[in-house]
This record gives C-alpha cells, structure tokens and sequence, in this order.
C-alpha cells in the first residue's frame, strides 16, 4: 500500500531526532515547534481529564521540568492551562539549577514567572519525595501531573535524583491525571526499568516507537500533529509503521450527490448469533446500519430472528436454521448463496458461537465467498486463515480481527506477542488483513502496521467488538477505498466515539451501545477542510 495522507512514520527517537533537526534549523523554528506541542498537549489534558469529571477551576498542576525541551513543552502546556483557568494553581518541581536548563527550556521558565511556585528536587529517599508532594499540595494532592523530565534523549540509566522522583511520583496515589511529554520519562530507543507512569502521552510532532511496545507500555498515546510531515524530508522517510491521523475520515464527511441511491453504498451480510448469543450478532447490525452502507442483511438463528429484527428494523433479517446446539446450520449455506450476488462484503463471527458446525460454517464462508469478508469472534479459526493463504488474488480479501488471546489461536503462539515483524510476518503469510485489538490497536496487510491510538478502557466491556465488527464490515461493503484503509477507518470512528462518549457519561457507567450514538458527532466535529495539521484532535 502506499502510505497515503492519513498516517504518519512512526519512527525510533534517533530517527525522530534525525529528522527533527532536518526540519528544525534554527531557534525559531524550534520555539515555534514547542509553543504548538505546549498548546496541543494543554488541550488535549482539558479533554481527556473530563472522562473523571469536569476540570475544576481551581484544578492544581504539578509538572516535572527536566532541562532539555521536553521540559520547554510542559513549561508551555503549563502557560496555556494558566491562559484557559486562571485560578489554577502551577508547582513546578526543576531537578536542574534555571542557569543549566537549555535556551529554549529558561526561555519557557521566564515565560511563566510570577505565575508559578517553583521547587526544587533536592531529596534523597522516595518517602521524602512524598513528603514533599504532601507539603506542596498542602496534602490535597494533584489533578495533573505534567512529565517534562526527559524526552526522546534520554539515555539510560535513570540518574539520581531523577529516579527518586519519578518512584516517588509514579507512588504516590493522589495524582487525578499523569500525563507524559512525548514520552514517559524513562522510556526512550533504550529504556530503564523505572518509568514514570503516565496515563496518556502525548506524542509530539512524531510517533516514537517505544510507545508502541507491549501492552500500553506508556499509558494511552496521543498523537499531535505538528506538521512536521509536511515537507519534502518527509519523502525519504520509510518503514513499516504508521500512526492514523483523523483525516482518514474526510472522505465520508463529504455531502452525498442528489442523485445517489442506496444501491450506491453497498449491501453488507452478517452472519451469527447463536440462541444463547444473539446480543453480539444484534450490535453488530446495530453498528452495521450506522456505518453508512446502503444495505443490511442479518442471517440469524431462526429462534431469534424475529425478537431481533424487532430492534433493527433498518436490517432485513432472515431466520438461518438451527442444529440441536442453537447454533447455525452449516447445511443452510445456500440460504447466504443464493443471494451472494447482492451483497458487497460479509462480516462473519459475532455470537456464532463455537463448535464444529460453526467451524464448518466458517471454513465453507472462507472458500465460497469471492467478496471481502471479515472474520471475527467465533468466526476466527486456524482453519479460515489457512484457506485465505490459497485464496485466488481476484477475490476480495480476507479480514480478521483477533484479540490477542485470539490472536495466540490462529498465530499458533503460545504467548502473548506485540512484536511488529509478528503481525507483518502472519499478514503476510496467511494474505489477511489482521486488525489486533487491544489498547493500541493495529491494522496490518503484510507490509505496513497502522496504529489507531483512539480509544481507551471504556471500550474494556462485553460487545465493544461487536461493534467495531459491524463498522468495520459496513466501511468494506460501502467500497469507497482499499480493504486495509475501510478497516483502519472503522477502527479510528470506534475509537473517537468511545473517547466522546467516556468523556460525556465518564468510563464506568455505561452500556457498550451508548458508543453508537456518539457516532455522528464524531464525523460532524471534523473540519475536513483544514491542509495544515490533523483534523482536530477529538
Ligand atoms: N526538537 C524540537 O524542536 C522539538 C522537541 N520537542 C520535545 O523535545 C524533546 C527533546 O528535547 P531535548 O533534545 O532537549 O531532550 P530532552 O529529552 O528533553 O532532555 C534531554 C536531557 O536529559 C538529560 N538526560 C539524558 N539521559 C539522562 C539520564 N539517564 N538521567 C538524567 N538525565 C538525563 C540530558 O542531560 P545531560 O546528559 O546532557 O546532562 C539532556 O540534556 C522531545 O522529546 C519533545 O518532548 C517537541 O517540542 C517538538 C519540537
Ligand atoms: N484498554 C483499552 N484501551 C483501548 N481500547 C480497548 C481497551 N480494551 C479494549 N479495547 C477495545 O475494545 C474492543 C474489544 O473487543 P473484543 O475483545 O472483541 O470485545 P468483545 O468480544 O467483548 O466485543 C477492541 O476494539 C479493543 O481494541
């Protein structure tokens, strides 16, 4: 595939640094660079902290400065926060003297003067550290805490007092919101054991690899697009990784022509559910019809056809005959054959269930099919990924989408892998589109890895696969674009409505469903017009 304009390298901190200083000839340009990274990362801290509640006027910061310019970005963030709530109250903890802070680093510190307390780190053990965060915060603890320690130069180890302070600070539990510069100091190309502990970072101008090593390794990542790709060094950048920008949904905010009808945007089949799961098959097709195809049809367990399509009537339903298990028939298979020609993709796994007549109906759905079909859930089988391994190259492509757990299953591993050239490696092999689920969830072709960092633990409940399913299936069938960038588009809209929606009803008390009405908002927020940066940071 080539890279299109919707995501950017990902590249290690000495490429990033390489490249930086390609861009970044003079101090202007780095200043301005970090006043963009400083407002950036204050805004997205205003957003993200409203998934716990509202931000408190008089919410108290505490942000570690390191003297390099990733201290300069927090320094800025700090200013900007200051700007948005002026009764905010900023401590700043320097571990160096201002006269060893780099130019562009004092530049922001005399910025905030008057404004903010400073301290200094001057503590020998982890539980005075603690004390002195009691006697900072007057023993009321912190909303955000702010780690401008140390950047992408960061080489290990963790030299004292830096490493008291990050233990005393990742310890201590009266912190609302840790949110890391670029990356979590201590993380870096080589990384120390001890890292501070962020709940989000927020990557400036450049995706740095080690966010995306193991399971969410350096909390949520956010990416702020700088602009640092629009220029010609960009060109000669290469690699496998991506990171998505939101400017992969700009084609689908776009007024439809008069003259269209449904016909245009496309007919998805879905194929699950099971008597004792009909749930899962029901919020895929809940999520199917939102996704902007023109057409749904659901095959469902005839026990439950009827109940089902009582909740969607916007799917045409139709009752697939049952074997003694309440699952689907495999025998039934013409019932979806003979009406092959209308559709435009498949979507075939939620609520199947497991057992061998799924597994048969899997295997025949991954042989006959000649459309796009995703796989998913119950769906997933060894099985089906061989048969894509043969499939003819005419035929539309074979999609999964595992969970790590799932992953292991049809990968045949035994543990849990996040290595990139794994992914490459089983894409490849087995011809599939794999989207791996977890806290950064990837989406691969064999040749290239896209991150879709939106998100977050709110979708850490039953069903959230579901429907991610069913949008994912319903962007192939509308073929509007290649397989990979439909998958990676439902991925990103699940994402950003699931940020919408946890920093509306909060994280904890809420249905998975409630994800689909903040759908909409996410596409109609996009300023789809805008050439200079990402659209919008929601
Ligand atoms: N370039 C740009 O314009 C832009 C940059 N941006 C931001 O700048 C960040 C990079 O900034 P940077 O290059 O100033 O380095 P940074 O990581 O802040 O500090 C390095 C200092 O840490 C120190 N140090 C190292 N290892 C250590 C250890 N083990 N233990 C203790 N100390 C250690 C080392 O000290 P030294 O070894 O020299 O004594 C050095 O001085 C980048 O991540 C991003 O946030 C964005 O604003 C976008 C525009
Ligand atoms: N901590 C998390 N951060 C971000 N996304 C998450 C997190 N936990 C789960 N998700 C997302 O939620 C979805 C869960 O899918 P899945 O495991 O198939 O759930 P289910 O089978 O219950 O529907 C995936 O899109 C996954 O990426």
């Amino acid at each position: 595939m080539n890279i299109p304009s919707f995501a950017h390298p990902v590249l290690s901190c000495a490429d990033a640094k390489q490249y930086e200083s390609k861009l970044m000839t003079d101090d202007a340009a780095e200043w301005a660079a970090m006043q963009k990274a400083g407002a950036g990362i204050s805004r997205c801290i205003m957003r993200d902290y409203q998934e716990l509640r509202p931000l408190p006027d008089h919410m108290r910061i505490l942000a570690l400065v390191g003297k390099g310019h990733n201290g300069g970005d927090a320094l800025l963030a700090c200013g900007e926060l200051l700007a948005h709530f002026p009764r905010a109250r900023v401590d700043l903890i320097l571990t160096a003297s201002p006269d060893d802070l780099k130019p562009l680093c004092a530049r922001a510190l005399k910025g905030l003067e008057g404004r903010v307390k400073r301290h200094r780190f001057e503590v020998e053990s982890v539980e005075q550290g603690h004390d002195l965060l009691d006697s900072i915060s007057e023993g009321r603890g912190f909303h955000i805490c702010l780690d401008g320690l140390l950047g992408m130069d960061f080489r290990p180890p963790l030299r004292s007092p830096l490493d008291v302070l990050i233990q005393a600070v990742n310890d201590y539990d009266a912190i609302d919101l840790r949110a890391a510069v670029d990356l979590p100091s201590g993380a870096g190309d080589e990384a120390s054991e001890l890292k501070f502990e962020a709940d989000f970072s927020y990557a400036t101008g450049i995706a740095k690899k080690p966010l995306f090593e193991g399971i969410a390794n350096c909390g949520r990542v956010r990416y702020l697009d700088l602009g640092f790709y629009n220029h010609p060094e960009a060109e000669a950048l290469d690699g496998a990784e991506y990171v998505l920008t939101p400017r992969i949904l700009k084609p689908l905010n776009k007024l439809r022509p008069a003259s269209v009808d449904k016909r245009k945007f496309g007919h998805l089949f879905i194929v699950g559910g099971s008597a004792y799961m009909p749930g899962a098959l029901l919020m895929s097709v809940q999520a199917a019809v939102r996704s902007g195809v023109g057409l749904v049809t659901a095959f469902a367990p005839e026990s439950v056809a009827a109940a089902l399509s009582a909740q969607v009537p916007e799917a045409m339903w139709v009752p697939w005959p049952e074997t003694s298990n309440g699952t689907l028939n495999p025998r039934a298979i013409p019932l979806l054959m003979d009406r092959i020609s209308m559709a435009s993709a498949v979507l075939v796994g939620p609520g199947l269930g497991h057992d061998r007549n799924t597994e048969l109906l899997a295997q025949d759905m991954a042989t006959k099919v000649e459309l796009p079909v995703v796989f998913d859930a119950d769906g997933l089988r060894s099985r089906v990924v061989e048969i894509a391994q043969k499939r003819k190259s005419s035929y539309g492509k074979i999609v999964v989408t595992p969970h790590m757990g799932e992953f292991m299953r049809i990968a045949k591993i035994t543990e849990p892998d996040y290595d990139p050239e794994t992914l490459l490696s089983f894409s490849r092999i087995y011809n599939v589109i794999t989207l791996l689920k977890g806290a950064n969830t990837r989406i691969c072709d064999g040749e290239t890895i896209l991150y879709n960092t939106t998100g977050g633990p709110v979708l850490s409940r039953g069903g959230s696969g579901d429907l991610l399913s069913g949008l994912i299936a319903g962007m192939i069938a509308q073929n509007n674009s290649d397989e990979m960038t439909a998958v990676a588009r439902g991925a990103m809209l699940h994402g950003l409505a699931a940020q919408r929606l946890a920093r509306a009803r909060g994280q904890i008390m809420v249905n998975t469903t409630q994800l689909l009405d903040y759908l909409p908002d996410v596409l109609r927020s996009l300023d789809v017009n805008s050439r200079t940066r990402g659209l919008g940071l929601s």
